[in-house]
């Protein structure tokens, strides 16, 4: 089981951040939230703070855990974490997807998700 950690961030406004994966790349051209793969050993919000720095770099605080998503691409199964962000440190800029969009709810529903971020996003709007 491969763990991925992904970042609900959300803005004063109530949006959430949306990220788009690059063309050419396993799933490109999807949306999901920012965030990737747990080292061996590390700890889930420390994998979520380094990845969210290295994408976009931002420094964010992880509040509250939604619940995790397994699922499987055909390339082996991952467990996706998502935890509710705030950004502490910085402006979000796309050093590693192509687009990146602050969304309110209806706009959320207008994005072509990743499988596995759709469940997510129901838990997301049923919390809201
Ligand atoms: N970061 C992130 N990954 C997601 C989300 N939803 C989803 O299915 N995934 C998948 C895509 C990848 O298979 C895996 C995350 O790994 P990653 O983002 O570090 O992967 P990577 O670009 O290095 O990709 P690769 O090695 O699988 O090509 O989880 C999401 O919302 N955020």
């Amino acid at each position: 089981m491969i763990e991925v950690v992904a970042g609900l961030i959300l803005d004063p406004a109530g949006r959430l951040l949306a990220c788009k994966r690059p063309e050419g790349k396993h799933l490109g051209g999807k949306w999901e939230f920012p965030g990737g793969k747990v080292e061996e050993g590390e700890d889930p919000v420390d994998a979520l703070i380094r990845e969210l720095e290295e994408e976009l770099g931002i420094i964010v605080e992880a509040g509250q855990a939604l619940t995790p998503v397994v699922w499987d691409y055909g390339r082996g199964p991952i467990r996706l974490h998502p935890f509710v962000c705030t950004v502490v440190r910085g402006q979000p800029h796309p050093h590693e997807h192509e687009e990146i969009r602050w969304c309110d709810a209806e706009e959320l529903g207008e994005l072509d998700w990743a499988e596995a971020d759709v469940p997510i996003l129901a838990e997301w709007r049923w919390m809201a």
